[in-house]
């Protein structure tokens, strides 16, 4: 069986998957957090790795799985270009499985958001906006990024040269084409995203609730179990859940 390690285990997360792991009568190789542990002798005796720890992290965790040979599941978000390079190199020797949401709900919603931004034309405005709990470091969202990356597809554009966000003060009229993220926090909102398409006299909103992280952890050790089974390159959840 699957012997799974969990970079960040004692975070929100990692105790999450730990339950997850528990419940499905998986095998648990371990786990380091900050701090406390050793990354090298973890990656050694697990079969797949899970990382839901901090971008800080990500360096050492790909270099420690490539010299062991052992696939990876990054739900880690935050995640800048330079992270996004070090995976891409990374998965021409490994493995590598990363997404902003683990979870079916989101990532179908991401498929329907494509779909419908390559249908509306772009006096379709487009604007994602997301919840999160009072303890979350990072915005937007790697969720909310992930539709918006899903947007752009769609409608055939870069979303690095359409983003707008974090408006504040006297912005200028919204430009035609751009793709608008708000982000809230407060309490202990597990993670909320709603997409608006809104054009002269008419809107169109589709979202998602995770109601608990339950949803995350289970899409973690599923992404994890496929993972092990795949050879080297970078995979997302589509691959995994087959949309
Ligand atoms: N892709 C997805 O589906 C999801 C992604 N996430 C993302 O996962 C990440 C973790 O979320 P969450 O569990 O809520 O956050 P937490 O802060 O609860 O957990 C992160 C854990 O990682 C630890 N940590 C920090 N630095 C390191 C390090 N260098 N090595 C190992 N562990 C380290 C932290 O320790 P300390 O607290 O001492 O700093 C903490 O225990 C976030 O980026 C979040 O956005 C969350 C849910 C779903
Ligand atoms: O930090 C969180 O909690 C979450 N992070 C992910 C994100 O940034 O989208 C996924 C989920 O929404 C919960």
């Amino acid at each position: 069986m699957t012997a799974i390690g969990i970079i960040g285990c004692n975070g929100r997360m990692g105790r999450a998957i730990r339950t997850e792991l528990e419940a499905k009568g998986l095998p648990y190789a371990g786990g380091v957090d900050k701090g406390e542990g050793d990354l090298s002798a973890l990656i050694q005796r697990s079969d797949v790795l899970i990382d839901f720890s901090t971008p800080a992290a990500l360096k050492d965790t790909l270099e420690d799985c490539m010299l062991a040979k052992k696939p990876v599941v990054i739900g880690t978000t935050g995640l800048e270009e330079a992270h996004h390079h070090l995976i891409d190199a990374a998965s021409h020797t490994i493995p590598v499985l990363q997404t902003g949401n683990m979870s079916l709900g989101v990532n179908l919603l991401a498929a329907l958001v494509e779909s419908a931004a390559a249908r509306l034309g772009d006096d379709w405005d487009i604007e994602i906006v997301e919840m999160h709990h009072r303890h979350k470091v990072d915005a937007p969202s790697g969720t909310a990024l992930l539709l918006g990356e899903a947007a752009a597809r769609g409608r055939g554009i870069a979303l690095a040269e359409h983003k707008e966000s974090g408006r504040d003060g006297i912005t200028g009229a919204r430009a035609r084409g751009a793709i608008g993220f708000a982000a809230l926090r407060g309490g202990s909102v597990a993670g909320d995203h709603q997409v608006i398409f809104a054009t002269d006299d008419e809107r169109i909103e589709i979202g998602h609730r995770a109601e608990n992280r339950a949803i995350f952890a289970r899409g973690a050790v599923k992404a994890a179990l496929w993972l092990g089974a795949q050879s080297a390159g970078r995979y997302d959840m589509k691959n995994v859940l087959g949309l």
